[in-house]
């Protein structure tokens, strides 16, 4: 069964995809009662007729094929993968195919009684009654596609008016009223369809916009790194995965050196260009997927680097620190040349308990690197 929310969940790439998504699901939840429908109206039909004796064949031949397509319509269930266009189209052929035959039993039911009973009879309305509620409850329940639904309602009811214009003149007075339902009917079609139009606009919307404030509870608004927020989440769950697994992860700290210079010396926009500046480097350094570049304060870094040895992080810290010396800002007429402390070492499972002692470990040595005279790279040792 598709559950509504968990698609709105998976957000769909984009909102006619999500229409489509949604509109399977609607489909076959809104298709499974209607043979069930079709078949108490054939019973009730069939009960105050006494056609279980008169016409027993008819009866059980109907009341079979209904119970056919209940069966039918609840199992066709739709296609695991909703973003295969092929098989939910053909999923989605051979439903309304289900749906339609439905309607055309029911016609032939209802042709059948108005034939037999030749007159406006009580049985008759009963049957009569019975179609308006079908053609009503189709236009409600499949406006998603209204080409289908408008099917659904001439096939339940043309087919046997058009016989008993022909052949059963007393009926022509009902047939006459069914036909300026009919007209009541199309519009009403088209309007429920943009209704489920306008609904799915809201819904995608809303997916849309939960998508970005999303984006933006783990983004950093000036570099567009992740934000300190994304990192915690991110470390955590890496450390205590590779806690579990006892795999290889490192961590990387870096602090701009002398960054209040940059802003006294050249202006706060200049200071805002470089922290701009070094994400970019930073990203292009660290392309690996999985690895994660983070602003964690104003001037400080962090990059996590899952399935990294301690050697491997040092090499890459020592390759960021030259990225930033041999790549001072263009600003101005100038170069703002910009170096970096950096904290750096794999998480030590036989000493760190915790994310926070990994990180607490590596800031010590970016502030070693700091007092050490800066721009350079400081592999962590064990806590003092
Ligand atoms: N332009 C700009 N500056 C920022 C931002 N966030 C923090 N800063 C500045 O970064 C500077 C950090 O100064 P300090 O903590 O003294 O560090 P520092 O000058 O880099 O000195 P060391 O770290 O000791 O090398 C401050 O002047 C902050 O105003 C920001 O988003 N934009």
């Amino acid at each position: 069964m598709i559950d509504i929310h968990a698609l709105m969940e998976r957000a769909p790439a984009d909102r006619a995809q999500y229409r489509w998504q949604r509109t399977i699901g609607d489909f076959y939840q809104r298709a499974l009662a209607g043979s069930v429908f079709y078949a108490l109206g054939c019973l009730v039909t069939a009960w105050f007729g006494g056609y279980f004796s008169r016409y027993p064949a008819l009866v059980a031949a109907v009341l079979l094929l209904f119970a056919l397509l209940t069966y039918l319509r609840r199992t066709h269930r739709p296609p695991q993968d909703l973003n295969d266009r092929l098989a939910t189209k053909a999923w989605w052929t051979r439903h309304w195919w289900m749906v339609h035959g439905g309607s055309i039993v029911w016609c032939g039911f209802f042709a059948a009684v108005g034939v037999i009973e030749a007159g406006p009879s009580l049985v008759f309305s009963i049957a009569a009654l019975c179609t308006i509620a079908y053609t009503s409850a189709a236009c409600e329940v499949y406006s998603f596609d209204r080409k289908q639904a408008l099917l659904v309602v001439v096939l339940i009811q043309l087919p046997a008016m058009a016989l008993f214009l022909v052949e059963v003149p007393p009926l022509r007075a009902l047939v006459i009223v069914l036909a300026v339902y009919f007209v009541y009917q199309l519009a009403h079609i088209r309007r429920r369809g943009r209704e489920y139009d306008a609904q799915v606009d809201v819904e995608y919307a809303l997916i849309t916009s939960r998508a970005e404030v999303q984006r933006l509870s783990q983004q950093d608004a000036l570099t567009g790194l992740a934000n300190r927020r994304e990192y915690e989440t991110t470390f955590g769950s890496h450390w205590h995965a590779a806690a579990r697994q006892r795999t290889a992860l490192a961590l990387i700290v870096m602090d701009l050196d002398h960054f209040k210079r940059v802003n006294d010396t050249h202006g706060h926009s200049a200071g805002d260009a470089c922290l701009r500046h070094v994400a970019v480097l930073m990203q292009e350094r660290f392309r690996r997927g999985g690895d994660l570049v983070a602003r964690i304060g104003g001037e400080e870094f962090a990059v996590v680097l899952p399935d990294t040895s301690a050697e491997e992080a040092v090499a890459m810290a020592q390759a960021l620190r030259d990225d930033l010396v041999n790549h001072p800002l263009p600003w101005e007429s100038h170069a703002i040349d910009m170096t970096a402390s950096i904290g750096v070492d794999a998480i030590r499972w036989d000493i760190d308990t915790s994310p926070q002692d990994s990180y607490r470990r590596i800031d010590d040595a970016c502030y070693a690197a700091k007092g050490n005279g800066r721009n350079q790279v400081v592999q962590a040792g064990p806590s003092p």
